[in-house]
């Protein structure tokens, strides 16, 4: 029973209680946050330590007049249930349900979609600063950034421009010292140092020319209240630094904060993780990755391993507990990743600098400018390539393709299977004279049998897996496997024909040449964007020959895919087996 929560439906609700029930209100949010995450799975320790924090805000500020941005978003779940999403927050993530991070269209109190970190301070300014110049003086405007999000680059040059206005801004800085994995860093050892006293005289948000207070615990409501109180009638930059715990009111998440920060189904009552089925299961491709790097950075001694704060979904965590000296998380800092592994690449090293297909986004221009123009062999991983599912839009990684395939010396390598991926590793650190980006996708792969010795790839081979004679099937990644499966399905499947492309670029140009002269009708899929992609560049092939065959695309669609489980979203993009079937059989 929720006796306060329940008559809460907007913050215009909250505010008109008493402090006794605010307090009370932080035991049922909790509870409720819980409640739902526990069977419907989500992001769950950054939200339980901001419940005081959200309450407080929402308490204190005219949301959604005064605007409140959360930075990366995923902490955001008390702010959904507190503003009109309480009745409909057991469909978060799911398909058609409201999403997991802040977004504009679902809700007036989301001021800013996010989902990448370290966006809200710029943001903020924006709206800031469009508030001043539109004569909007009594706007207030908040951002929430994490302790890990405002050591990134553009937390930064957002803060390096609010300190030279005059704007109504206040970025809460909630420092719980963890990202998804501990935090690192010297801007982490300087917080410390604040906490614990033994910072020096001078403070560095005050050198940024912000006003700054704390830190406070940013546990105890009444203390938030009346900080957030008193900031309001400050005018300029301010900045209030607030201590908490991830996984706050859940000791299970409080106590394995890395496991709890998106931990799957669990038992509320006892924190404990569902278990999970007992049968043999294929491995997670970023484990491929993780223990793959391992077993060549022992037997080669210029490997290093690269990750921008993720560690553990990268699975980067095991070179670092075995080879720490050559592994490194450099916090989120996607742009410095990739520059880094240019600079180590300049001496000889052979740098795996491994970052989620979605955030490579973040570091285009290095990856041009740093690494490509001057041709550093750097071995991109891209992880979570392809659709993600529940965290939607912000976080799929489907655009790499075609933001990569234009840039001049990058190999493009997406790998079919597991053994592939080992393979295409193996190949990267014997040498390579260009650098490369090999993507591969979240979740399992299929391949129980995985962990074989590894064999040396031809850059730019393609691959018949099947011959036929009327239609070609040419894939490039695992939805290569669906294909297969499709074939597999077809009665009169010697029509059909199928060829594996690992490498997207280069092209295999005498594969390609062939299929192009046999083949009236060809097929091409990806999981990745139909525009500049895969399919794209057999388009662009063909062309070039003059010789102009039926060539069918499957890839994303131009709109942004939404949340949902993948196998809901390949239907959603067209590209699952019963579409891509359907079209197949009209020919046959
Ligand atoms: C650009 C970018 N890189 C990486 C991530 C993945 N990511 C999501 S949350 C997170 C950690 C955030 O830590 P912090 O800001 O301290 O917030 P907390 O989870 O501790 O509340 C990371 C690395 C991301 N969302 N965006
Ligand atoms: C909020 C965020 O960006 C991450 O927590 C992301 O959800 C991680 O994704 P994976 O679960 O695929 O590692
Ligand atoms: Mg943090």
């Amino acid at each position: 029973m929720k006796a306060i929560l329940e008559h809460i439906n907007t913050p215009q609700d909250l505010r008109t209680l008493n402090l006794k029930d605010l307090e009370q209100l932080t035991i049922e949010l909790r509870e409720f946050i819980i409640d739902i995450v526990s069977v419907k799975e989500g992001h769950l320790g950054a939200s339980l330590g901001v419940v005081e924090l959200t309450i407080a805000l929402h308490y204190a500020f005219n949301t959604p007049i005064d605007k409140l941005i959360w930075d990366v978003g995923h902490q955001a779940y008390g702010h959904k249930i507190l503003t009109g999403r309480k009745s409909i927050f057991e469909t978060n993530r799911q398909f058609g349900g409201i999403s997991g991070f802040p977004k504009m269209e679902e809700s007036i109190y989301d001021a800013f979609g996010t989902g990448h970190s370290s966006t809200s301070i710029s943001a903020l300014l924006g709206m800031a600063l469009s508030a001043q110049l539109q004569g909007n003086i009594q706007r207030q405007h908040i951002a929430v950034i994490g302790d890990a999000s405002i050591a990134s680059g553009m937390a930064f040059e957002g803060l390096n421009h609010a300190g030279v206005t005059n704007t109504n801004i206040l970025v809460v800085l909630n420092d719980n010292a963890m990202g998804i994995d501990p935090s690192v860093g010297a801007l982490k050892k300087y917080l410390t140092n604040v906490k614990t006293g033994t910072a020096k005289e001078e403070n560095i948000f005050e050198c940024l020319n912000f006003h700054y207070t704390g830190p406070i615990d940013g546990h105890n409501l009444p203390l938030l209240i009346k900080e957030l109180e008193r900031l309001k009638k400050i005018e300029g930059p301010k900045l209030l630094h607030i201590i908490t715990t991830k996984g706050k009111g859940l000791k299970s998440a409080e106590e394995n904060q890395v496991v709890y920060h998106a931990p799957g189904k669990f038992n509320k009552q006892t924190g404990e993780l569902q278990k999970k089925e007992l049968q043999q299961l294929p491995p997670k491709y970023q484990d491929v990755f993780g223990k793959t790097l391992v077993e060549l950075a022992l037997k080669n001694e210029k490997i290093v391993g690269i990750t921008p704060a993720m560690p553990t979904g990268s699975s980067l965590k095991f070179m670092m507990d075995i080879l720490p000296e050559r592994a490194f998380d450099v916090g989120i800092a996607e742009q410095h990743a990739v520059t880094i592994a240019a600079g180590m690449a300049t001496d000889g090293l052979i740098p795996f600098c491994n970052i989620y297909s979605t955030f490579l986004q973040r570091a285009y221009d290095q990856v041009i400018h740093d690494v490509a123009i001057q041709n550093l062999p750097v071995i991109f991983c891209l992880d979570r390539a392809g659709l993600v599912g529940e965290d939607g839009p912000t976080h799929h990684g489907v655009f790499d393709i075609a933001y990569l395939r234009c840039i001049p010396n990058l190999i493009i390598c997406s790998p079919i299977n597991e053994i592939e991926l080992r393979n295409i590793m193996y190949t990267a650190q014997l040498g390579l004279e260009h650098p490369i980006a090999i993507r591969y996708p979240r979740g399992r792969g299929n391949i129980l049998d995985w962990q074989k010795s590894m064999s040396k790839m031809t850059i730019g081979k393609g691959v018949l897996l099947k011959e036929g004679n009327k239609i070609a099937f040419l894939t490039t990644g695992p939805i290569g496997n669906v294909a297969t499966e499709i074939i597999n399905e077809i009665e009169q499947n010697s029509n059909l024909a199928h060829f594996n492309f690992p490498f997207i670029k280069p092209l295999d140009a005498e594969l390609l040449a062939h299929i192009i002269q046999k083949f009236n009708h060809i097929i091409t899929l990806e999981d990745g964007s139909a525009i500049g992609g895969f399919g794209t560049a057999v388009l662009e092939f063909a062309n070039n020959t003059g010789n102009h065959k039926i060539i069918k695309i499957f890839g994303i669609p131009d709109f942004f895919i939404p949340h949902g489980n993948t196998e809901r979203l390949y239907k959603e993009a067209g590209i699952d087996k019963m579409s891509v079937k359907k079209y197949v059989q009209q020919f046959l």
